[in-house]
Order: C-alpha cells, then structure tokens, then sequence
C-alpha cells in the first residue's frame, strides 16, 4: 500500500463517519452487526476486561469520549480488580497511540481495505493486535479470548473472520509488520513513513519536523531521527509529576508522604519537581492539601521563567517596595491570564508570596475557574487576590499597565503533550492551529498592554507548533505599535539560572523543551520585557 493509501484509506473512513453523522447516525447505528451490537454492549458487573476495553473503545469513537475519564469510569461499573483495570487502562491507551500502524496491519491481514470490514469488528481487531503484537501477552491466548468476545459479542460467523484475520496476525512478530507495512510507502515520502511507522497523522510528523529545525539545537544529527525520538516518545505514557507549591513543604517531607512501593526520581529540570510512579497522587496528603500539585516539569520551567526573569524600572521598583504590610491592592501584582486549571497558577502564586506580591488569576471557563480556585486552596489566603472570568483580551484594554510580570499560557492545539493524551492526535486536525492563532495574538498583546513599563511578559504554549509560537511572537513584535516598546529577552539564560543543568538552544532567545531531551511536555517559552 502507497503513503496515499494510507492516507485515502484513513480519509475516506473519516469521510464515511462524517456523513452518516451529517444524516444524525452515529456510525454504530448502520454497520451490519449492530442489531444485535446494542443489547449485547451492555456491560454486564463483572465483566472480563477485555470486553470492558472494547466497550471503551467503541464510546471513545463514537461519542469522543476522553479515554482518561471514560476507561476509569468503565472499570468501576464493570467492578474490576485493580490489575484488570490495570490491563484496560494499558490496552485501550496502547490501541489509540497505535492505531495509525495497527489499522493497515489488520487491513493487510484481512486482505481488504479497513472500510470494508464490519465497523465493529475493527476495534475487537484492534485490541487482539496490540495484545498479540505490542505487550507480552502469549499471542495464541490473546488469537482465542479475541475471538471469544467477537463470538459473545456478534455471533460465529463474525468470529470466523476474527480468528482468521488474528491466524495472520500473530503469525509475524511486530517488527516484521512494521517493515512490511512502512516498505509498501514511496521511499521518498519520509514523512508519511515516519508517520504510519509511530502512528501519528502525517501533518503532526511535519509540525514537529519544523518545530525542531527552528528550535535552535545543536545542527549535528538528522532532523528525521530527531522527529523519530519525539514520535516514539509519544508513544510511551508519562510519569507523573508532582510540583512542590514553592517552600510550602521540603522535598524531604513530601518524600517521606510517598508509600515505600511509590518509584521516586528527583526532577530532572525543575528544582520543585518530583516524579513518581506507583503510587496515586490523590492519596499523598500534601496533594490532598494543596501544597503540591501534579503538573509536568515543563510547566514548572514556564512558571519559574517568568518568576526570576529580569524587571526594569517602574516594575521593578513596585516589586522591591511591596511589603508584606501594604494593603494587598496596593502592593505588586502578576497576572495568570489563561490559568485553568491552576497548576502554575499555584506554583507562580507560591513563588510571589515569599516577595509578597499577589497574583491575580483569570479564565473565562466558569468550571475551569473552579478549578484554578481550588488548585490554590493550599497557599497563603493573599497569594491570589481574585479568580476572575473573563475573556483574556480584556485585561490590555481594561487593566492596562498594572501588573508587574503577566503570564500568557495561551490555549493552543496541545501537540506537545500528546504522550498525555493518547487519542488527542487523532482528534486534532490543521484547521485548529489556524483558528487558534488569531486569539493566541490577541492575548500576546492583551497580556503586553496589561504589563507595566519595565514589567516581563511570559508567552507559554503547550505545543511546539512554529504557527503557535515563535511566529506569533514574531508577528506581534514585527507590529509597529510594540516594536519600539517591547525586547525580546534570553530565556536560556533565565533558565540556565533557574533551572537544573539542561540542554538548551545554541542561540539567546526563546526555548522550546522537548519530549526527548528533555522528558518533559514539549513546552514553548517566550520571555518578553516592556520598555
Ligand atoms: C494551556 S491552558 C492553561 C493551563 C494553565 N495555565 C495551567 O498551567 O494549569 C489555556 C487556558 O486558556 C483558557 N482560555 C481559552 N480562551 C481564552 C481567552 N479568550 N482568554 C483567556 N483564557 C482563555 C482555556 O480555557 C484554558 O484553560
């Protein structure tokens, strides 16, 4: 099969959904096994997990559920034990990060395009092949129980086809697969290789092919092999983090919070930072406390840049004279423009009160606000002034030039943490980027206008996309109306200083941290100061 096959074959199952969507039908409700799909998909308590990891699937597709809320929730109404939920979690994430490869190995296997088999049988299909081919899992035990829940599910007939098309595939260990499937694309079409060999859309390999090339690392090396250590990265599920909410509590204390199963490693970058595993972080009481957060190491950097970034002139005479005795109106404040849900609205917030100056947060999401409200439950009661709901763009025209350091973490297509979000990519589509730009631009300079003379703006996203970033601060700066007013500043400096020892840019200027570099989010930052 060519690059377009692949692609055509993918666009045109998207196509197939769109259109029975357009006709108010969701895909389940034409494909020929779904008479008896709807009574049998209930999922009876108890039920094997396997049949549980189906069900989630098939929501996820249909109703764009989000795997992290949907398969915990499944789990327990199906009262799973603790390692079969376990099991679900791992097949269903594995099945969405994968899937990009697992379709055209099931569509070589069967001998026939994806959309020429039963839209419920795919997913059944799905879950036998990343059991058989990707966990250790005897092949020839997930080949029966695979065609046991199609057989429980839709009868012998389609069970037939089940077995036969899984016969194929546990016949070739993954390896073999992956060259066959990636040898059938045009050897010059690198990109689509790399794409359907880590399973990601092609136009997201590009992206981060580009984010790369403008990044300003070290030039030695093949960019393709870069971009293939990022793709691989994504395929692995990240470790959680915890974020110390400044002096709240030692590193010591939280440490001796963690049960001795927890798996502990110091933060590799940020100084507040620990990473764990083993253990849940709802159940450590400094979490259940608010003085530590979960929040990747990345977000921590963004956070800490704008804290210890450089104030000039009236700014940095407002911060030196805001004393823990004024009036909290009358003393320096940060804003936190895009906050929700709060995770360095507390660290930032935590790192102001020891230089008693407030941060005032925002964001327009009434539910996302909440959040940020109770992020912040853990800090002095003056750390945060107010939580307010507005549109991000009011703060230049309503607030102008009132706080010191303004931090613009702008909503963004979040392709840099997609390791997080194990069916986000394919959720994503170009069209995103270019509508989220526009805004991304509105509240760079909302966030400038709201930024006193000699104050510091940190513009952040979540994603490494050149459109969402270096080029939106480009744009603005290259606006005659703040060319004159606003410098760029050296975040690598800033974080050299504040950060642990880390691989930076070879140039001054904004950074980028990177899944494979760095282990973190792929976290863009742009420190800018106001003249
Ligand atoms: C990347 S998230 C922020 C993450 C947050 N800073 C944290 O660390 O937890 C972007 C946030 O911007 C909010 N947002 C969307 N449109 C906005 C607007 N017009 N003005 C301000 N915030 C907006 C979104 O609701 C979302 O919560």
């Amino acid at each position: 099969m060519n690059a377009q096959g692949l692609a055509g074959q993918r666009q045109h199952r998207s196509a197939k959904t769109l259109n029975r969507r357009a006709q108010g039908q969701e895909p389940h409700q034409q494909a020929s096994a779904r008479g008896a799909s709807q009574a049998n998909r209930k999922i009876p308590r108890h039920a094997d997990a396997r049949r549980v990891a189906y069900e989630a699937l098939l929501r996820i597709d249909e109703q764009h559920s989000f795997s992290n809320l949907l398969v915990p929730k499944l789990c327990a109404h199906a009262q799973l034990s603790t390692a079969d939920s376990a099991l679900v979690t791992d097949i269903v994430y594995g099945v969405l990060r994968w899937r990009g490869l697992i379709r055209p190995i099931i569509a070589a296997a069967a001998h026939r395009a994806l959309d020429d088999i039963d839209d419920m049988i795919v997913p059944i299909l799905e879950l036998g092949t990343y059991q058989a081919l990707w966990m250790e899992i005897a092949p020839h035990a997930v080949g029966a129980s695979t065609v046991v829940l199609a057989k429980s599910l839709y009868g012998k007939g389609r069970a037939g086809f089940v077995n036969a098309v899984m016969h194929q595939i546990i016949a070739k260990p993954l390896q073999t697969w992956q060259s066959m499937i990636v040898s059938r694309i045009d050897s010059h079409n690198q990109f689509e290789r790399l794409a359907v060999r880590y399973s990601h859309p092609k136009w997201i390999v590009e992206a981060l092919y580009q984010a790369w090339k403008h990044a300003g690392y070290d030039e030695e090396g093949d960019a393709m092999a870069v971009v293939s250590s990022m793709l691989e990265e994504d395929n692995q599920p990240a470790m959680v983090t915890l974020a110390r909410h400044g002096q709240a509590i030692s590193q010591e204390d939280l440490q001796a919070q963690l049960p001795r199963r927890a798996v502990v490693q110091e933060g590799l970058l940020s100084p507040y930072a620990l990473r764990v595993s083993g253990v849940n972080p709802a159940q450590i009481p400094a979490i259940q406390h608010k003085l530590v957060g979960v929040e990747d190491e990345g977000s921590q950097c963004a956070a800490l840049a704008l804290a210890h970034a450089s104030v000039e002139g009236q700014a940095s005479d407002y911060e030196q004279q805001s004393l823990a005795s004024m009036p909290i109106s009358a003393r320096a404040h940060w804003l936190d423009m895009c906050a929700g849900p709060g995770g360095k609205t507390a660290l930032i917030a935590s790192l102001a009160a020891e230089r008693n100056i407030v941060v005032s947060a925002n964001e327009p999401s009434a539910h996302r606000a909440n959040l940020v409200r109770s992020n912040i439950e853990g800090l002095p009661s003056e750390a945060v002034d107010t939580v307010y709901e507005h549109d991000g763009r009011y703060f230049g025209k309503h607030m102008r030039e009132q706080f010191t350091r303004v931090l613009v973490d702008a909503p963004c297509s979040g392709l840099g943490a997609l390791r997080r979000r194990p069916e986000a990519r394919w959720r994503k589509r170009p069209e995103d980027i270019d509508d989220l730009t526009q805004l991304q631009a509105q509240l760079l300079r909302s966030g400038i206008d709201a930024t006193m003379s000699g104050g510091v703006i940190a513009y952040v996203t979540c994603s490494p996309v050149v459109e969402e970033t270096v080029q939106i601060v480009d744009d603005v700066l290259a606006d005659p109306q703040y060319a004159q007013r606003v410098e760029r500043l050296d975040t690598t400096e800033v974080l050299r200083r504040v950060c642990k020892p880390m691989p930076l840019p070879n140039r001054p200027g904004d950074v980028t941290l990177f899944e494979h570099l760095h282990h973190s989010d792929q976290m863009f930052i742009s420190l800018l100061r106001k003249r």
